[in-house]
């Protein structure tokens, strides 16, 4: 029997700055796994890092500039409306409570995917949505703790994601993205153009905000 409801997908993320990284990973995610739409949802107070320099608001509005020609992404601003920690767990049961008509599909790189058994409530993150982990260069090693969640918990294609369920991790065979927002904001003050790896309209925001510098 097919799922009749929709996937929702969940893209959390500092986004300090959203790169091309996260765009490019988004936009395969939607597509590989035929989601409804991906939800970008920046934090607001990370739980798990210091808070970034820039502030919420400016992360995302560099977020809605990044999507703003693509229709299957969107902007969750659920965490910024927030003054709490940014569990992702609160997160997702509000969410689940907000699209009822929806399943909810987590997304994250390989190094979160490496450190999701020290979230808060990670337990309850899978009965409340599956995972879609995208790879990563530079983290293409499975923890010890990821590699046992995988054994009872992965699945191999998208499409098994379509059946009812949670708490099913797909890993997917994207395309690499050599690029991390901690390097980007290294040498964001000593470049005079747009770096390859950030949208046009985010750089132009970084500029005429002066962030970064
Ligand atoms: N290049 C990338 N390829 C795949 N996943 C990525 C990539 N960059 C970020 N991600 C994932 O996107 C989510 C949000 O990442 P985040 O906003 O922290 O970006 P980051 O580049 O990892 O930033 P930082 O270097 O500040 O940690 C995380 O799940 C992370 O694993
Ligand atoms: O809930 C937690 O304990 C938790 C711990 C670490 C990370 N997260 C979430 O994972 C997402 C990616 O985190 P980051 O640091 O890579 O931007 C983001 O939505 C974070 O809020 C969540």
């Amino acid at each position: 029997m097919n799922n009749t409801k929709p996937i929702l997908g969940i893209f959390g993320g500092t986004f300090d700055p959203i790169h091309y990284g996260h765009l490019r990973c988004a936009l395969h995610v939607q597509q590989a796994c035929h989601l409804e739409q991906v939800r970008l949802m920046p934090c607001h107070l990370p739980a798990h890092r210091a808070s970034p320099g820039v502030s919420a608001e400016q992360r995302a509005d560099m977020v809605r500039l990044a999507i703003a020609d693509y229709p299957q992404l969107a902007l969750e601003l659920l965490e910024l409306q927030q003054h709490r920690p940014s569990y992702s767990a609160i997160s997702l049961a509000q969410l689940a409570l907000q699209y009822p008509e929806h399943q909810l599909a987590f997304i994250l790189g390989m190094d979160a995917f490496n450190q999701f058994t020290r979230w808060h409530r990670w337990q309850q993150i899978l009965q409340l949505a599956d995972l879609i982990v995208c790879q990563r260069p530079e983290y293409q090693t499975l923890s010890a703790e990821s590699q046992a969640l995988l054994l009872h918990r992965q699945v191999q294609q998208a499409v098994d994601l379509q059946q009812p369920g949670k708490g099913r991790i797909l890993v997917l065979d994207n395309p690499l993205h050599p690029i991390s927002a901690t390097e980007l904001r290294h040498s964001l003050p000593e470049l005079n153009a747009c770096p390859a790896w950030l949208p046009p309209a985010v750089w132009n925001y970084i500029r005429l905000h002066k962030l970064y510098s």
